[in-house]
């Protein structure tokens, strides 16, 4: 006891930076205390928080602001540690941490990392493009460096280092941070920032940001800001103050900060968005979808797909609005969750194409086919590069369905543009693979990109075929032999990484269930499923109007499954999913009361309860 008393003591006279380690609470500290004053010695603040390093023995105080910024921790917070790729970060359990979207924010890790590369390689040439114009006016003139002060070496040579301060890099923002923890790996991991802004509007989240950034020596390129996510957006949409890449991660849906973000972003910038609410995507809940959305979800066997697709029109919707329309890079259903990557850019003759990029969809309540209504097309006119816009011509079904006489439901509209750029996930999934420090989750992020990388860019929406089969009580063809029928008849096939046994087609309906009817005459149906007015009955009684061959064909076996790859989730950790929104539990001071209130009311309308 006595050594540990005098330890204890030599420390905190010789100010001693101390890594304290008890059962609940482990932290590194970079500042030294005075242990006797029990105060800050760094910014004099007596309001700090007392963590104890050996439990029930001794409290000491720490602080991790720069000197003169008086900060107060709460004093029950339990304090955890968290390692994740480079970062190491302490959250009390009042801040929120989901250890299961690690592969979130591996994955957007590699994508900004790669814009990050695009946008020093637009620099780079229209650097050159203004050297090689100053040269042709006055050909003395030499131009070693940009006026920007950019090298223009650094992204021939791939030079880009993560954790360094580019004055000519990207600006990041991330509106829900949390501890912090994306942030900090952005401004670890990313290389060629200039500026990281984690921003949070609770005070405790914001004060272990702060914390985070210090313990991580990120202070040089990343900084905390305390306030409403769309507020901290709204500051900064002037043309010279806009961000490359803004990240939202709420809890739920993020439609209350998409009108600020379509404007924050520069022209050309990525926005990153995650929606946790896929129960009110996937068609749970169609009307708060469309009050949320401005589109009505369907709960379909292609909802996955179609939550994607409700986002990207919403977002585009949104842009439109400032002359602005998005490019998809990816756009993906995982696990529990959306997450989309888009660029926006800034041009009214592009806004103009928007309508032509959304349809509506017709789904069969008995048999599940559906199809697409265009809201409008684009008819050249004279001139190149000139159209006329026409709305949408239809119905594209009849009154019922053509294949079992069923009526459809109506959903959308959706995003019917492809929702990837597949030369950008080519270099994502090749930056992946070569990337010296791996991410964790880097053989998820290959295979499911390898799989985004087989489907189909035009074809919107998937056929399931354990449902396919379900709605003829027949047994399941094995995917191969199904997708042989397709590539024999000529028609393309792909998987979508939204669903397991899923199957795009550009083959119709009709063809689809010529393919049903052909395997139930090898694997017939049992009789008491072919009752009067069954849809079983009204699909296999219909004439077959193509010849179908199931004879296995070279390219039936796709090639991320031929390889084993990664494609879909195994169980990462027990009852893993969305997490609930983080609580509090420390004393708040009454004008942080007094903002719970008001965000309280914000949530209600925003969000839903889990993440
Ligand atoms: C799901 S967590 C973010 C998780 C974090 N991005 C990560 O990867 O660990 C959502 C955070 O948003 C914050 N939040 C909710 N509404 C907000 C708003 N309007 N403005 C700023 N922050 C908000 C919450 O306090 C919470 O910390
Ligand atoms: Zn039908």
């Amino acid at each position: 006891m006595f050594t540990r008393h005098a330890e204890l003591l030599f420390k905190s006279v010789w100010r001693i930076s101390v890594t304290s380690v008890s059962e609940s609470h482990t932290t590194t500290h970079k500042f030294h205390h005075n242990f006797s004053k029990r105060s800050c010695i760094k910014c004099t603040s007596a309001r700090s928080v007392a963590f104890c390093i050996f439990p029930n023995f001794v409290r000491r105080q720490y602080c991790s602001l720069p000197i003169g910024r008086p900060r107060r921790f709460p004093m029950s917070a339990e304090v955890n540690e968290v390692t994740e790729g480079l970062a190491k970060v302490v959250l009390p359990k009042s801040v929120f941490y989901n250890p299961v979207q690690e592969y979130n924010r591996d994955l957007t890790i590699a994508v900004i990392s790669e814009y990050a590369k695009l946008h020093f390689a637009n620099a780079h040439k229209s650097e050159n493009g203004k050297r090689s114009n100053k040269k042709s006016e006055n050909s003395e003139t030499k131009v070693e460096k940009s006026d920007s002060g950019l090298d223009p070496h650094v992204f021939d040579n791939d030079i880009l280092e993560p954790g360094k301060y580019y004055e000519n890099g990207i600006k990041i923002f991330e509106g829900l941070a949390a501890s912090g923890l994306r942030s900090v790996r952005f401004g670890l991991e990313i290389p060629g920032v200039k500026e990281v802004i984690a921003n949070d509007f609770d005070k405790t989240a914001v004060e272990f940001i702060e914390r985070n950034i210090s313990q991580n020596d990120l202070g040089h390129i990343m900084k905390s800001r305390h306030g409403d996510a769309a507020m901290g957006m709204y500051e900064r949409k002037s043309v010279e103050e806009r961000f490359d890449v803004i990240d939202l991660d709420p809890y739920g849906s993020p439609h209350l900060f998409l009108d600020a973000a379509v404007q924050a972003v520069k022209d050309g910038g990525l926005l990153c968005i995650t929606c946790t609410d896929a129960a009110v995507l996937c068609g749970n809940a169609p009307e708060k979808c469309s009050a949320n959305y401005g589109a009505l979800s369907l709960r379909s066997k292609f909802c996955h797909e179609m939550g994607v697709r409700i986002i990207l029109q919403c977002l585009d919707s949104h842009a439109n609005r400032y002359s602005r329309y998005i490019v998809p890079l990816i756009s993906l259903s995982i696990d529990f969750y959306f997450r989309v990557f888009v660029r926006v850019y800034t041009g009214q003759k592009q806004v103009k194409h928007s309508a032509t990029k959304k349809a509506m969809v017709y789904e069969c309540v008995g048999c599940g086919s559906h199809a697409l209504q265009p809201l409008a097309e684009a008819v050249p006119t004279k001139g190149e590069g000139n159209f006329k816009f026409m709305p949408g011509t239809g119905p594209v079904v009849g009154p019922v369905c053509s294949h079992c006489g069923h009526h459809h439901r109506v959903g959308g509209p959706i995003w019917s543009a492809p929702i990837h750029d597949k030369d950008f996930v080519k270099q994502v999934i090749q930056q992946v693979q070569t990337n010296p420090k791996p991410l964790g989750t880097k053989d998820r992020i290959c295979g499911m990109l390898s799989l985004v990388l087989e489907e189909l860019p035009d074809i919107p929406l998937y056929y399931v075929l354990d449902a396919v089969c379900s709605v003829l009580h027949c047994t399941l063809p094995k995917m191969t032999i199904l997708r042989s029928a397709f590539l024999n008849a000529g028609y393309r096939v792909s998987l979508s990484h939204a669903a397991k046994n899923s199957y795009k087609t550009d083959a119709p309906a009709q063809f689809v269930w010529d393919v049903m009817r052909e395997w139930v005459k090898e694997n017939p149906v049992t009789q008491k499923r072919m009752e009067d007015g069954s849809v079983t009955k009204s699909i296999l009684e219909k004439a077959q109007v193509s010849q179908v061959s199931f004879e296995e064909h070279p390219e039936a076996n796709p090639q991320s499954r031929e390889i084993g790859l990664l494609r879909w989730q195994t169980n990462p950790e027990p009852n893993w999913g969305p997490k609930a929104r983080a609580k509090r539990t420390c004393d708040d001071d009454a004008s942080s009361a007094k903002q719970k209130k008001s965000k309280s009311a914000n949530v209600e309308v925003a969000q839903s309860t889990a993440q």
